[in-house]
């Protein structure tokens, strides 16, 4: 029987702060004082160094972390290519407007075994560029099974169930309305304590994620660097050799390596590099109290050169005189947009729903459908809560997004109507005659 170090209660505990310096210990005088590296570290555990930057990144960039464990990482067999899975179709590049009805939900699957690509542009290999996923699973990952992708950070949004996931740095429970962020290498296997589970992830095969600055915003605002919560160590102490597997995502391809010991055995760390979550509803939202609709960079999350988050949660419109929903709009980015839950108030038409996507790429013309248009031109301009009790969100990237055959062909949830139905339908209103 695995012996944990904790009582339910202290399983999920967390350590607050944005990419602060943290260390976490399970048990008291794990971590060496004043080295990193002691000839025989305490508990006689080893130290092992996990670095998610170059060496010689600069200070403010470096995130690594030191993780003292009963054995290390390095103690297993060699890798195995796993060709039943099929996470990554051959992806193309087309200006397509593309809507997808609601993602199936799959019962029989586990996390791992229920991921698909939807989208995504560069190479793991080359560390370009980025990956966009859904994710659906009806159970939990075997206690055997552990998992860590080799080709980037992963920001997973639950859009149904919620997550326990076991990190090698500790326990994180994560529920529809949070995001959780677990960086490359780092090995995790998802629980469900309450049923299905389906989301999105976005994977960043370049860098991390940062706030973004706040400029004139000033020192407090959009997503407070206190909100963000790592995990505490947590270990599990398993005498009897047994067999557990390990898969990586490498490449765009799963491996998988076997060791006759458990993968959580941190008994501490300390570091920058470290899996964390975020609860959206703690967003603090800015907006026009004036006229005009801002840029949706005033909801940005989190932000990376590859592709920041963005959300659009409820919030209070106000602006006089003024097109209140996105303007008609071509942009150099690309958006991928998913809805965790409600409506979303570009698309009063309803064909974006909880659990569906849309990709609007480079130049590629969109905005608010014909119905859309219709009710906001003619609205009454009275304050306005938009949103209530939904969450659209947005994976925003200077990229050209590619979509997966499975995305387009196998998933059978493209609307083709998408265009006609949404703005092929907007009227005329032009004369000349009126000011
Ligand atoms: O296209 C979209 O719905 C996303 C979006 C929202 C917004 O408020 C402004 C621009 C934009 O691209
Ligand atoms: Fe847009």
């Amino acid at each position: 029987m695995p012996v944990s170090n904790f009582s339910t209660v202290e399983k999920y505990k967390y350590l607050n702060g944005f990419q602060s310096y943290h260390e976490s210990e399970a048990i008291p005088n794990t971590l060496p004082i004043g080295a990193n590296s002691p000839q025989k570290p305490n508990h006689g555990l080893y130290a092992e160094k996990l670095s998610g930057t170059s060496f010689i990144a600069p200070r403010h960039e470096n995130l690594q972390s030191w993780l003292y464990r009963i054995l290390p990482s390095a103690a297993h067999l060699p890798f195995e290519k796993r060709d039943e899975f099929n996470i990554t179709t051959s992806i193309s590049q087309v200006p397509t407007q593309f809507r997808w009805d609601p993602f199936d939900l799959d019962e029989n699957a586990d996390w791992l075994h229920g991921l698909k690509q939807v989208g995504g542009v560069g190479s793991p290999a080359t560390k370009t560029g980025l990956g966009i996923y859904i994710y659906a699973a009806g159970a939990s990952m075997s206690p055997g099974h552990a998992f860590y992708s080799s080709d980037g950070d992963l920001l997973i949004v639950p859009q149904i169930g919620d997550m326990d996931i076991q990190t090698e740095l500790g326990h994180i429970l994560v529920r529809p309305n949070e995001i959780v962020v677990i960086p490359r290498g780092i090995k995790f296997r998802v629980g469900l304590p309450s049923g299905q589970i389906r989301g999105y992830i976005l994977e960043l095969y370049d860098g991390h994620f940062k706030l973004p600055e706040l400029g004139p915003i000033g020192s407090n605002g959009l997503a407070n660097a206190r909100d963000f919560q790592a995990p505490v160590a947590a270990f599990e102490d398993i005498e009897e050799p047994g067999t557990w597997t390990i898969f990586t995502k490498y490449d765009n391809q799963i491996f998988s390596a076997e060791q006759p010991h458990t993968p959580f055995d941190v008994v501490g760390w300390h570091g920058v590099y470290y899996p964390y979550k975020y609860d959206l509803g703690r967003f603090n939202v800015i907006g026009s109290t004036s006229f005009d609709h801002p840029d949706p960079s005033i909801y940005t999350v989190l932000s990376n050169p590859t592709a920041d988050f963005v959300i659009f949660p409820p919030r209070w419109l106000v602006q006089e005189d003024t097109f209140r929903p996105p303007w008609y709009h071509r942009n150099t980015m690309s958006e991928f947009m998913g809805l965790i839950m409600g409506d979303y108030d570009a698309k009063a038409g309803g064909g974006f729903k909880p659990a569906g996507a849309s990709l609007h790429n480079v130049m590629s013309a969109h905005g608010p459908d014909a119905d859309t248009h219709e009710k906001a031109s003619n609205a009454e301009l009275r304050p306005f809560k938009v949103g209530e009790g939904s969450m659209a969100f947005m994976f925003e990237s200077p990229l050209m997004i590619g979509v997966t055959e499975w995305a387009v062909e196998e998933c059978r949830k493209v609307q083709w109507q998408y265009n006609s139905e949404s703005w092929v339908p907007l009227k005329r209103h032009f004369k000349p005659s009126v000011a």
